[in-house]
């Protein structure tokens, strides 16, 4: 049986969406782990000012590489950029460089895509459809390819209960749509997109899903395979625990929750999000690079549930720094309970805040802050308030079919073995290092400000519930009564201690 990594010895990979979260870790890995690989060919654009030489070159310089760095000096020889916009004609790949990865290619891997969820619809399609289908056109000139490996996402058939290892047919015949979107302009688009997208919940899904198809359409062609990852975290073990670098999916919502900014979330109480760490899909993608090579399949990651307390004691123990509140979250699935805490736990501090700031001069900004996190959560609910049954016996059989050590140790994707609270632990610090850039010696400083941010609301309770009983008592003869009643018993416990008090003596 032949490893992995033996496998990539000697091959030429091109790897799209490289500057991506995944994309990232699935070139550190390659790198580190499957070092005989003779060439990554990494698809790159030029973006914001910087030549896509300088983007790589920034992206190998991170921390997430250190490992490789250690073992390999020169590793950066082995990455080969071609600039490319996946959204042009031809992917905007020169001929030369075209003509060069057709004669010396093995393996394709796209992980590149737009995965915003507010994504106009034909941009959506311009790169998820369009730039999947021209990459396709490549790859059918690669003379000695063996696989291509289609990045999707376990929620292009969300619009299903149960679903199964198979590509669904798509909501729409992709050429059809594509010869539409043409000759629509952008408002046109815009209007009919809920028509389009049916019972999917964004252009993101339904574009993955199209997507899917497209490439099944060149099965007979080329080794393909998909594959399709939940809800991707930060990483579990490699290169180290927790690494992460975006305010995507869970992650946007822990920082949220760590700052103490989101206090409520309209999730599915038992199960709020099916997480699956990042090296865990990585791993089962480069498995899957390698068996596609010979047979044909459509894995899924097998995911793991979130519980929001874990998230919570994390960041109690590690908090963020300048926490507007302390991380305390109400995760319900209740309509009217959410929106009594939106108001009473959002709106109202938010409000408050940014009256303390315009009084001392300041520009208000927490309610603008709390107005984007109300969008955001708003277009994640769809994902957290609901189940789904997956089925995974293509990820279980390539699971068989790897050697001890690779299945154990090198391209380990068994998530049976994570330690959940502990992941999710590394994941909130992972989060705190890499994504805010905090530092871990200023946590004292942080757990001080905490304590402070209690005794403000200790105080501010205790306050308001003073002021309520007294416009109460105002009002009231059975409130004042009792008001009596209460304060006359504590002066007789009072005067019956001293009493007692004094006979001791
Ligand atoms: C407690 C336990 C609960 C459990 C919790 C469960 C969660 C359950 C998740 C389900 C998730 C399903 C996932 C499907 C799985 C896929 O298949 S794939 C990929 C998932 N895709 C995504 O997660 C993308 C979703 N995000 C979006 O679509 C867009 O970001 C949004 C939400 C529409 C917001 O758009 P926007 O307002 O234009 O903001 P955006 O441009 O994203 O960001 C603007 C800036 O704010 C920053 N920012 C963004 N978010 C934040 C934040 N939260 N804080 C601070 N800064 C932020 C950005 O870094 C950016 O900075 P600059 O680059 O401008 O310096
Ligand atoms: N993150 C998640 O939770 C999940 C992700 N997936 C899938 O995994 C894949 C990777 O996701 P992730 O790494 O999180 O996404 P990111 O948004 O982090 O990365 C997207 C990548 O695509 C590249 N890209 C975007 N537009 C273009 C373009 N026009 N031309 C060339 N390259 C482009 C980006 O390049 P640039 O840096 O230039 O913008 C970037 O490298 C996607 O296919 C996604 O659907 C599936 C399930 C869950």
């Amino acid at each position: 049986m032949t490893s992995v990594a033996d496998y990539y010895a000697g091959k030429n990979v091109l790897i799209t969406g490289a500057t991506g979260f995944m994309g990232k870790v699935l070139v550190e890995k390659l790198l580190r782990c499957c070092p005989q690989v003779r060439a990554l060919f990494l698809l790159v654009r030029p973006k914001a000012g910087q030549s896509m030489q300088q983007r790589v070159d920034d992206m190998i310089k991170c921390k997430l590489f250190d490992r490789v760095r250690e073992d390999d000096a020169h590793f950066h020889r082995k990455i080969v950029p071609i600039s490319s916009e996946l959204t042009e004609p031809g992917l905007a790949i020169s001929p030369e460089d075209a003509d060069k990865l057709a004669a010396c290619v093995n393996i394709v891997f796209h992980c590149a895509a737009t995965i915003r969820f507010d994504e106009p619809l034909k941009h959506a399609v311009q790169l998820n459809v369009i730039g999947t289908q021209q990459l396709l056109g490549l790859a059918r000139r690669m003379r000695h390819l063996e696989a291509f490996i289609h990045i999707s996402t376990a929620y292009a058939n969300c619009n299903r209960k149960h679903i199964d290892e198979v590509i669904y047919p798509p909501p729409v015949e992709p050429r059809k749509l594509i010869e539409s979107l043409e000759w629509m302009d952008d408002r046109i688009v815009q209007d009919i997109t809920p028509r389009l997208i049916g019972n999917r919940p964004n252009t993101y899904t339904y574009t993955k899903a199209l997507a899917e198809y497209v490439v099944q359409q060149e099965q007979d062609k080329l080794n393909i395979g998909i594959i399709r990852p939940s809800i991707v975290g930060a990483s579990w073990q490699e290169p180290f625990p927790g690494w992460i670098d975006n305010f995507n999916g869970p992650s946007g919502v822990f920082i949220a929750a760590g700052k103490g900014i989101l206090r409520t979330m309209r999730a599915n109480n038992d199960a709020v999000a099916d997480l699956i760490p990042v090296d865990v899909v990585i791993n089962l993608t480069l498995a899957a690079g390698w068996y596609t090579a010979v047979h044909k399949l459509v894995p899924r990651c097998p995911p793991g549930p979130l519980q929001k307390h874990h998230v919570m004691s994390s960041f109690k123990r590690n908090p963020l720094e300048q926490a507007f509140r302390r991380p305390n979250a109400n995760i319900t699935s209740n309509y009217l309970i959410y929106q009594y805490w939106i108001l009473v736990s959002h709106k109202f501090p938010a409000l408050l805040y940014d009256l303390v700031l315009r009084l001392t001069g300041q520009k208000p900004q927490m309610m603008r802050i709390f107005n984007r996190l109300h969008k955001a959560i708003s277009l994640l609910e769809y994902f957290s308030s609901q189940d789904w049954e997956w089925n995974s016996e293509n990820v279980n059989m390539l699971m068989a079919q790897l050697s001890p050590e690779d299945r154990k140790v090198t391209f380990n994707f068994d998530v049976r073995q994570l330690n959940w609270p502990e992941y999710i632990e590394n994941y909130c610090i992972g989060t705190k290092k890499y994504v805010l850039n905090e530092d871990m010696s200023d946590i004292p400083a942080a757990r001080q400000h905490l304590r402070k941010l209690r005794n403000i609301r200790y105080t501010f309770n205790t306050v308001l519930v003073v002021f309520i009983w007294r416009v109460f008592i105002a009002r009231s003869q059975m409130a004042r009564n009792i008001w009596y009643f209460v304060v006359s018993l504590c002066f007789k416990f009072l005067s019956y201690f001293r009493a007692s008090s004094t006979l001791t003596n």
